[in-house]
């Protein structure tokens, strides 16, 4: 029987990480309801206002009702470059080439909504790629673990052998920045981890 203290939760998103990632702090949303939004980028839109505007738009999608909704929106940026989830194979490779060697961003924005509040954040971290070989390359594309990743690399796959050093939320980097997410919910009145509202 749902508990009638606790509101109920919507997960705006399609990505299996982010529901994993929830239910890692015993969050688990009674739907999910990936949003369907334009992700193109505008010309000239810096990394972070990209992430943020889109994370704002997936939420602005999803019909709530009554419940608390939470979206989120993952990039990988390298400078000003934006790196989203490669088309293809060709394109997963490029993107590994411009990362290979060098530091990166990953920012994930979050959006949650709850009637017509809605709570934002954003999370960047730094992450070093070591420089690629073209063997390690062919292997790590030959898994197709890089599809429905931005930058075509998952930090949580085979590619965490390629990444000696991050500086900030690793769940981040996986989608969804947990600390973050449950200090979110809680702002929204979403009972995490024994709060008691
Ligand atoms: C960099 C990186 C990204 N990713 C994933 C997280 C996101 O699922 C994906 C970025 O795509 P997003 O557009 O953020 O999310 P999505 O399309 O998977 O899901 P939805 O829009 O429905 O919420 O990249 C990893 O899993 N590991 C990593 O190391």
């Amino acid at each position: 029987m749902s508990n009638p203290q606790k509101p109920r939760l919507i997960l705006g998103s399609g990505s299996p990480r982010r529901l994993e990632l929830l239910a890692q702090i015993g969050v688990v949303p009674d739907a999910v309801l990936p949003p369907d939004v334009d992700e193109s980028v505008h010309a000239g839109e810096l990394p972070r206002d990209y992430v943020k505007r889109i994370a704002r738009a997936k939420v602005d999608a999803v019909a709530a009702e009554d419940a608390i909704v939470l979206c989120a929106d993952t990039t990988v940026a390298a400078g000003r470059r934006i790196m989203g989830k490669p088309a293809d194979v060709d394109e997963a490779r490029a993107f590994l080439t411009l990362l290979s060697g060098r530091r990166h961003n990953v920012i994930t924005a979050m959006a949650v909504k709850r009637g017509d509040r809605v709570w934002t954040r954003d999370v960047q971290t730094a992450v070093r790629m070591k420089r690629l070989s073209v063997a390690e390359m062919d292997a790590y594309l030959a898994t197709d673990d890089w599809r429905g990743k931005a930058g075509g690399y998952a930090i949580q796959g085979p590619a965490g052998a390629f990444i000696p050093w991050l500086n900030g939320s690793f769940t981040g980097v996986v989608g969804l920045p947990l600390a973050e997410a449950a200090t979110l919910l809680m702002a929204a009145g979403y009972p995490v981890y024994g709060d008691p509202r």
